[in-house]
């Protein structure tokens, strides 16, 4: 990933995502202004920022959810709705009925739907299995999906996911309010994608961005000078002022010579 102009060498794969000067504003309030990155394939990337910073913005933008005021999205090449399908999403709450009865395998199976005339092929189970074991809760298969933890929902919704076989896996925060041992069995999951699947996850965990991430995009504080601007970083060179658990104390570049503040990437300054 970089924005227009960056100088990196760091180079892999063709484009996956590209932004090009998008523009979004809720109503009359903005919240992305000029914003142009992309996430080259089989990168993993980690999408920092403080809290309303428009981090879930550029997600929703991604998938479709909103529209840019002005500016363009492709996927893979292609135009964004064309690439849709390439993508699995893991959002950052699922609503769901709990007087409704659905097993987890079923909530599984909804990754396969396709928008028309689906009909479950062997195949399909296939998917659904394989994501199942991937995520490690093929023994929870047979369960109320109401029934299970928030963080046992979370690997469903991952499997859910990855149940599509995306070329690209988003996942908005997967790991808020898991315990340690869920968030050690997700990592390894997420791990075990890295390379063959592009990844692009929003999180405020510096540990799980300093551990996996091969690029780190930073969305603007809308109150400070940065307003809504990205600012795109790689691990190319040493920038002062970055605090080192944020990059794993390799070196990174900074496009525009801001200092990071130190609760861009904190685990406890997400409300
Ligand atoms: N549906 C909406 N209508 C109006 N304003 C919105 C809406 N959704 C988000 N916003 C505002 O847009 C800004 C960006 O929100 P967004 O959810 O993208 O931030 P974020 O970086 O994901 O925050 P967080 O880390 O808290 O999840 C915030 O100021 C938020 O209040």
């Amino acid at each position: 990933m970089s924005a227009a102009g960056d100088t990196s060498p760091v180079r892999q794969g063709p484009v996956a995502v590209r932004f090009s000067d998008v523009d979004f504003s809720y109503g009359p309030v903005p919240v992305l202004s000029s914003v142009s990155f992309h996430v080259h394939e089989s990168e993993f990337v980690a999408l920092v920022g403080p809290n309303g910073a428009g981090k879930t913005t550029v997600l929703k933008l991604l998938l479709g959810l909103e529209r840019p005021r002005s500016g363009t999205i492709e996927l893979f090449g292609r135009p964004q709705r064309a690439g849709l399908p390439l993508i699995g999403y893991v959002p950052q709450h699922a609503s769901y009925d709990p007087a409704f009865p659905v097993q987890v395998r079923e909530v599984v199976r909804m990754g396969r739907i396709r928008p028309f005339g689906f009909r479950r092929s062997r195949e399909d189970e296939l998917c659904v299995q394989e994501a199942l074991e991937r995520v490690e809760i093929a023994d929870l298969a047979d369960r109320s999906y109401s029934a299970l933890s928030g963080g046992q929902r979370r690997r469903v919704l991952v499997a859910r996911a990855l149940a599509s076989r995306p070329k690209m896996l988003i996942l908005d925060e997967p790991t808020a309010n898991m315990d340690s041992e869920s968030e050690e069995r997700l990592f390894a999951t997420l791990g075990a994608l890295k390379g063959n699947t592009t990844v692009l996850i929003v999180t405020h965990d510096s540990g799980f961005v300093s551990s996996l991430t091969d690029v780190v995009l930073c969305v603007g504080d809308r109150s400070s000078a940065e307003k809504g601007r990205t600012v795109v970083r790689h691990r190319t060179e040493p920038v002062a002022g970055l605090p080192p658990e944020l990059y794993g104390g390799k070196a990174v570049r900074v496009r525009h010579d801001e200092n990071l503040p130190d609760s861009w990437c904190c685990k406890g300054d997400h409300s």
